[in-house]
């Protein structure tokens, strides 16, 4: 494959889904109401439940049942319980909107520094990055967690420090990934032709928006990862590690 860069998704791709789902998630939902009501004041707590009060309201207009949250003029105990109830519903949806990610990622910052959770790496992943680099390839991630949740897991990662690795990170702040103006975004931003980009993913829908971008796609097929459609495996190649993928 003739490329200049390879873009890679996170969940499914360099790292399982059981992680997120069993332990990066699980965390938000154990600690949500103590870094509250321990943080309430600080500015970064404000802003991220103003951003989840926006998406809520907005929300609201377009569908049913989301849980919106209590006016800043209430109590702090009050617009606590609500951004509680209003995240746990987000995640049960497993919703990819930047609100909640920007929340989860300043959350994780100190279960990664006290040690309590490590960033899930596949075993081929360091070796790859390291082969990658070091034949000029510039390695960039696009994921729906926030640029700090990336840097955060790379950073703390069961292989180590790997963030090295990286030319730079791009989230849902550019575009939902299931959109092919993101990946035309990304390509103008790194100054690199579609044709020249190799992006990694799990999921067909990301496959097909960045496809349709004009990226080049393969698929990983990872233990766990959701099971793939015939017309996608006709469409996209696959691969079950990045020691399969061949690069010029
Ligand atoms: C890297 S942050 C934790 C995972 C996460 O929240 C997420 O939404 C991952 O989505 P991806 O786009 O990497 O599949
Ligand atoms: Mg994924």
């Amino acid at each position: 494959m003739d490329i200049k860069c390879l873009l890679l998704d996170i969940e499914g791709t360099t790292t399982s889904i059981s992680f997120v789902k069993d332990e990066l998630f699980p965390y938000i939902r154990r600690k949500l109401e103590s870094y509250l009501e321990s943080n309430w004041d600080a500015l970064e707590v404000q802003d991220d439940v103003e951003s989840l009060r926006k998406q809520a309201t907005e929300d609201a207009t377009k569908m049913g049942g989301v849980p919106e949250i209590a006016s800043s003029l209430e109590t702090p105990t009050l617009i606590q319980s609500s951004v509680i109830t209003n995240v746990n519903w987000n995640m049960d949806q497993d919703r990819k909107m930047t609100a909640l990610k920007q929340l989860q990622g300043h959350m994780w910052r100190e279960g990664y520094s006290s040690g309590e959770i490590q960033g899930h790496l596949y075993e081929d992943v360091e070796e790859a990055l390291k082969l990658w680099t070091s034949s000029g390839k510039k390695v960039y991630i696009y994921s729906s967690g926030s640029v700090e949740a990336q840097k955060l897991l790379f950073q703390h990662s069961v292989a180590g420090n790997l963030l090295q690795y990286f030319s730079g990170h791009f989230d849902t702040k550019i575009g939902l990934k299931i959109e092919s103006a993101s990946y035309q975004e990304i390509s103008k931003s790194i100054a690199v032709a579609p044709d020249k980009i190799l992006f990694l993913t799990d999921l067909p829908a990301e496959a097909i928006a960045a496809n349709e971008a004009g990226v080049q796609v393969k698929l990983l097929v990872r233990p766990g990862n959701a099971p793939l459609n015939e017309e996608t495996l006709q469409r996209f190649g696959i691969c079950h590690n990045f020691k399969e993928i061949q690069l010029k």
